[in-house]
C-alpha cells in the first residue's frame, strides 16, 4: 500500500524499532468479522462458516458475511471488523440505563450497545449527516430495537435537550481514520500532516457537548479508529485537564492490546488505563479506546435546567395523542397479530405510528427525530398498515399469526414477487417468518400473500 512519505517518517518517529512491523501490517489484509445478534434466534448457518471467536466479545466471530443472506437481512448479525467490537464490550451499557452513541452512524456500536442492554432502557443514537442517519435507522430496525430513538442534531444541539441525562456516552468520533486504512485505502487521499490536529479540535468540541449531557458519576467512551496521537492521547490529555472530576477507569487488555502512550501526550500516568489496537498486535485494524467516570458532584452551570429550543426547521408534526379511529385501527391490527403486546407510549408522526422508550422525554418539540422508537406502522385511509421495523423486533414464538416460508418463498418475498401458499388460512395479516426469524408482514388472500416488503429494500 502507498502511504504518504509524512505518514512513514512520523510513525518511525514514533515507533521507532517497532516502525517496520507497523508498516507492514499495511500490506496484510483487512480482518473481516461479525456480531451475532442475541435478541434473535441464534443465526447458526453464518456462525458454522466463521473463521474462529473473537476472545475479547462475546458475541464476536472472525469471518465475512453475505449481506442478502437471511441472517443478515433479518438483522440476525451486523457485519463488524473484529477491533471495533471491542468498543461496545468497554462502555458495557446496563440494561435499563440511559445511553447516548453521539457519533453513530452506520450504527455497528449502536447495534451492540442495544444488545448489551438486552433492549432495556433508552439508547439515543444521533448522528449529525441526515443521509447517514437515514442507513443508521434502517440498520436499527434491522437489528429489531424496541429501545432505541434515533436523532439527527448535531452535538451542540442536542447538549441542550439532554443536560445531565445519560449514565453513558460513547464518542465514537469522526476521525482521520488511519486506523482503516487498509480496510479503506480511499481514506488515505484525505491525509495530510495537518489533518489529525484538524480532526483533534472538532473531536474536542463533540467532547464538550459529551460532558454537558453526561450524568454526575456517569460513564464516558472516547474511541477513535485512528493512531495519531494528536486525536487519541492528546485528546484524552486535553479531557483530564480541563474536567478535573474526570477520572480514567482501566480497560481491561487482552492479549495483543497495547497501553495507551502518556509520553505521547502530556505524561500523565492515567493514559495508560486507555487501551491502543495495532493491527501489527491483534487480529484486527486499529483502534483507540479510553473509558472515563465523571465525578460525582453537580456543577451549578451545568445543572441549570435545559433551554427549549427554537427550531426553525421544518418537522414533521407530534401529534399529542391517537384519535379514537387511529386507537381503533392499530388495536384491530394488534388484536390479530400479536393480542399480548402492550406498547409504553404510542406517538404518531403525520401518518405514521411509533411506541416510545419509557425513559424518553415526553416532549418532543423542538429535536430532530428519525425514529422515536419502533415503528410501528402507518395510517391509510380507514385501515392500518404495520411496519416492517415491527415484524424484525418481533419474537416469532410470540405472534399468533404466522406463516412459515422455505427459503425460496423467502427469496420470492424479498424479491417483491407474490408468494403463494398450499392451502387457504383465514384471509388478512401475518407475520412472515423463515428459519426462525420475522421477516416482514403479508396481508393472505386465499392462497396469496399479498407483499408488503418496503419497495426500496427489495433485491
Ligand atoms: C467513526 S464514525 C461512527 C461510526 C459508528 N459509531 C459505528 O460504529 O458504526 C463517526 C461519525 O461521526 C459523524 N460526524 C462527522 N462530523 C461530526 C461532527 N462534527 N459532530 C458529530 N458527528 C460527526 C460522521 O458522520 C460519522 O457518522
Amino acid at each position: 500500500m502507498q502511504l504518504p512519505e509524512k505518514f512513514i517518517e512520523k510513525y518511525q518517529r514514533l515507533l521507532g524499532d517497532e516502525a517496520p512491523t507497523f508498516l507492514a501490517s499495511f500490506d496484510q489484509p483487512s480482518q473481516s468479522g461479525f456480531r451475532v445478534n442475541p435478541l434473535k434466534a441464534a443465526p447458526q448457518a453464518t456462525i458454522d462458516q466463521a473463521a474462529g471467536k473473537v476472545p475479547y466479545v462475546p458475541t464476536g466471530y472472525y469471518g465475512g458475511v453475505d449481506g442478502r443472506s437471511l441472517d443478515h437481512v433479518t438483522g440476525a448479525i451486523y457485519s463488524q471488523e473484529p477491533s471495533a467490537m471491542y468498543v461496545g464490550e468497554v462502555v458495557d451499557p446496563q440494561p435499563g440505563e440511559r445511553v447516548l452513541d453521539l457519533c453513530a452512524a452506520p450504527g455497528g456500536k449502536t447495534t451492540h450497545l442495544v444488545a448489551k442492554m438486552h433492549d432495556q432502557g433508552l439508547l439515543v443514537a444521533n448522528e449529525i449527516f441526515r443521509k447517514r442517519a437515514k442507513v443508521l435507522a434502517e440498520n436499527l430496525e434491522r437489528w429489531g430495537t424496541t429501545s432505541t430513538v434515533v436523532m439527527n442534531e448535531s452535538p451542540a444541539d442536542l447538549e441542550e435537550q439532554f443536560p445531565q441525562f445519560f449514565d453513558r456516552i460513547l464518542v465514537d468520533a469522526p476521525c482521520s481514520g488511519e486506523g482503516m486504512f487498509r480496510k479503506e485505502p480511499a481514506g488515505i487521499e484525505y491525509w495530510n500532516p495537518d489533518y489529525p490536529a484538524e480532526c483533534a479540535n472538532r473531536q474536542r468540541k463533540i467532547l464538550a457537548s459529551a460532558m454537558k449531557m453526561l450524568k454526575p458519576g456517569g460513564i464516558l467512551v472516547y474511541s477513535t479508529c485512528t493512531f495519531a496521537p494528536e486525536e487519541d492521547e492528546q485528546n484524552l490529555a486535553w479531557l483530564l485537564q480541563n474536567y478535573p472530576d474526570l477520572k480514567t477507569v482501566p480497560v481491561k487488555k487482552y492479549p495483543g492490546m497495547d497501553d495507551g502512550r502518556p509520553e505521547w501526550a502530556d505524561n500523565n500516568p492515567a493514559i495508560r488505563d486507555a487501551v491502543r489496537l495495532f493491527p501489527h498486535h491483534i487480529k484486527g485494524e486499529g483502534h483507540f479506546i479510553a473509558k472515563l467516570q465523571n465525578g460525582d458532584l453537580v456543577s451549578v452551570e451545568a445543572a441549570a435546567p435545559a433551554k427549549r429550543h427554537r427550531n426553525k426547521k421544518k418537522r414533521r408534526q407530534q401529534r399529542p395523542s391517537l384519535d379514537k379511529q387511529d386507537q381503533a385501527e392499530f388495536t384491530a391490527v394488534r388484536d390479530v397479530l400479536l393480542p399480548d403486546y402492550q406498547p409504553n407510549r404510542l406517538v404518531t408522526f403525520g401518518d405514521q405510528l411509533y411506541a416510545l422508550p419509557k425513559e424518553m422525554p415526553a416532549d418532543l418539540a423542538g429535536m430532530t427525530i428519525l425514529r422515536p422508537g419502533l415503528h410501528l406502522g402507518t395510517f391509510k385511509k380507514n385501515r392500518f398498515e404495520p411496519a416492517l421495523a415491527w415484524a424484525l423486533a418481533t419474537d416469532p414464538a410470540a405472534c399468533s399469526r404466522v406463516l412459515e416460508l422455505s427459503h425460496d418463498q423467502w427469496r420470492q418475498y424479498v424479491h417483491g414477487d407474490v408468494v403463494t401458499i398450499d392451502s387457504p388460512k383465514q384471509n388478512g395479516w401475518y407475520f412472515l417468518a423463515c428459519d426462525g426469524h420475522t421477516t416482514g408482514f403479508g396481508k393472505l388472500v386465499g392462497t396469496t400473500i399479498k407483499n408488503f416488503y418496503p419497495k426500496g429494500l427489495r433485491f
